[in-house]
Order: C-alpha cells, then sequence, then structure tokens
C-alpha cells in the first residue's frame, strides 16, 4: 500500500468562481522523493496544505499509511518558505520544540526526554549545525535558518515531509548547497517527501518523479519519472537526459498555461503585419 493515497482531491474556495484542483489523484510510495511543478495558481500549495490537513478538501479522499487525514497529525510535518522559527529559542531549543509542548502534554518519562535530546542532537549533526547549537535564529543567514526548521519538522519521525518552496528565498550557492543537504536527509532518514517548487531544474534534481500540474481548474497534467542516478550530483544537470527532461516540462509548462499559444498567436500577426 502507497505511503499517501490521494483519490479524486477537488477543492472549491468559497466565491472562487473556478475550482482550485480537481480530480487530483496520486500514490506516492515510502521513501519516494516526489515533487510539483507548475505555473502559479495550479494549486501546488493547495495541494500540500490539504496533506497536511491545513485545508479541507471539498471532494475525494486523501489517505497517510491507509489513515483517512482530516486534520493536521505528527505523521505529516511541514516546512514553509518562511522559516518560522521562535527568535526567543536558540538553534537546539527551536529542534526540541514540538517535544516540548509534548513533555508539558504527556509528562513523559527522563528517558523520553534523554532520547528526545539525543534525537535533536543528532539532527543537529546531521544538517551540520553542531557548532551554533546555542545561537539565536538572527544570528543565522537565511540557508542557516531553513536547516533548522528542517531539523525540527523531523524531530518528530513523521511519516512525511512536506515542503512548499523550502528554497524559495534563498540565493542561487545556498540553494545548491541546500539540494544536496536534503538530498542526503532523505537518504539518512528514509523520510517520504513532496516538495512544491517553481523551478523545473530544481524539481528534476530533486526528485525521483515530477509531478505537473496546470491550472484552471489546478489538476494534474503529467507524471515524469527522472531517469537519473539515485545519487544526484550537480554535474548531472549538464547531462543530455536532464536537459531534455528540462526542455520537455518547460515546454508543457508554456502550453499548460496557454503560454506557447499565445506566442504562436504574437508571431502570427506580426508576420501577417509584415
Ligand atoms: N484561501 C484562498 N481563498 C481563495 N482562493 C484561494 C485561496 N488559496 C488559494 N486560492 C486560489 O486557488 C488557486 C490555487 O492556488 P495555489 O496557491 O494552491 O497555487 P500554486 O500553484 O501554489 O501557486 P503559486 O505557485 O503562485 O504559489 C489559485 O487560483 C488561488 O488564487
Amino acid at each position: 500500500m502507497s505511503k499517501l493515497h490521494i483519490h479524486n482531491v477537488g477543492k472549491v474556495f468559497e466565491g472562487a468562481p473556478m475550482a482550485a484542483l480537481q480530480d487530483v489523484s496520486l500514490d506516492i510510495e515510502d521513501n519516494e522523493f516526489v515533487t510539483l511543478v507548475g505555473a502559479s495558481g495550479c494549486g501546488k500549495s493547495t495541494l500540500l496544505r490539504i496533506i497536511a490537513g491545513l485545508e479541507y478538501r471539498s471532494s475525494g479522499e486523501l489517505q497517510c499509511d491507509c489513515k483517512s487525514i482530516h486534520s493536521p497529525g505528527a505523521d505529516r510535518a511541514m516546512v514553509f518558505q518562511h522559516y518560522s522559527l521562535y527568535p526567543w529559542l536558540s538553534v537546539i531549543d527551536n529542534i526540541k520544540f514540538s517535544r516540548r509542548l509534548k513533555v508539558n502534554r504527556e509528562d513523559l518519562s527522563s528517558s523520553d526526554v534523554e532520547a528526545a535530546s539525543g534525537r535533536a542532537d543528532a539532527l543537529l549533526n546531521l544538517i551540520g549545525l553542531s557548532k551554533v547549537a546555542k545561537a539565536y535564529p538572527s544570528q543565522l543567514s537565511g540557508g542557516m535558518q531553513q536547516r533548522v526548521a528542517i531539523a525540527r519538522a523531523l524531530m518528530g519521525r513523521p511519516s512525511v515531509l512536506l515542503m512548499d518552496e523550502p528554497f524559495g528565498a534563498l540565493d542561487a550557492q545556498t540553494r545548491e548547497v541546500m539540494h544536496d543537504l536534503i538530498l542526503h536527509i532523505h537518504r539518512v532518514e528514509k523520510t517520504t517527501i513532496v516538495f512544491v517548487t517553481h523551478d523545473v531544474e530544481e524539481a528534476i534534481y530533486l526528485g525521483q518523479r515530477v509531478v505537473l500540474m496546470q491550472p484552471r481548474p489546478g489538476r494534474i497534467h503529467s507524471i515524469f519519472p527522472v531517469p537519473l542516478p539515485a545519487d544526484r550530483t550537480q554535474d548531472m544537470k549538464q547531462s543530455p537526459v536532464f536537459r531534455d527532461l528540462r526542455a520537455e516540462i518547460l515546454q508543457r509548462i508554456r502550453e499548460s498555461t496557454g503560454l506557447a499559444t499565445d506566442t504562436d498567436m504574437l508571431e502570427r500577426l506580426n508576420l501577417a503585419a509584415h
């Protein structure tokens, strides 16, 4: 059985003239890394928020580990574009934050708390920030803050990590470093990842499958398995396989948004005018 089962999911926002999502069906396997790409407004974030339980679906069925999703849960953790760390807590305390809530609620034993500390230290090491455990978010760069947000999301060992343009606010070099980091984390933690992006290159480099969505109404246009080795390296971006897939997906985005038709029409008008 798949890790995430999405069947005919639809979403109509109140007062909206068109469905934000229509008949979206997708099965995501355990430990898969799936990227969602598509033009602005095609429903990528809405789909991710519905999986996270932050938004209600209007129709369809959605399951994580065979359990129907109706609200947020510890089995699904989300990382947003804006780091959303607690500025008054140190790096290590930000990572442990969800555990602290649990400690208050459930009165965990000291060995549970010790295990949580061990987990936080291991994650700090995994994201390469052991040296700044006691620093505060304002003392860190954007990339470092996003590393902390990722570690915090992983703290409760979620079944699925949902990432909504997590590197969208970072500069190009930092993004490359973050790409290799998230691939490393995926290998080590064996988490299933669903990753939303505008950037086709990012979608191909990270994804085992790229799901292309199209707008008006938001739906799945096509799904592209990425025929690259599991262990990605930056030089693969120059390979013909990578470049051809990138060109194909970009062409499909142009077609699906009507951009290709607009360009053709403009060209025809220009020819007629001369
Ligand atoms: N809370 C809301 N109320 C009304 N309409 C909404 C709401 N959230 C999203 N929408 C609409 O739903 C559609 C899908 O939006 P969504 O943000 O999911 O797309 P997206 O593909 O993530 O876009 P982007 O890449 O620009 O973030 C859009 O037409 C958007 O205007």
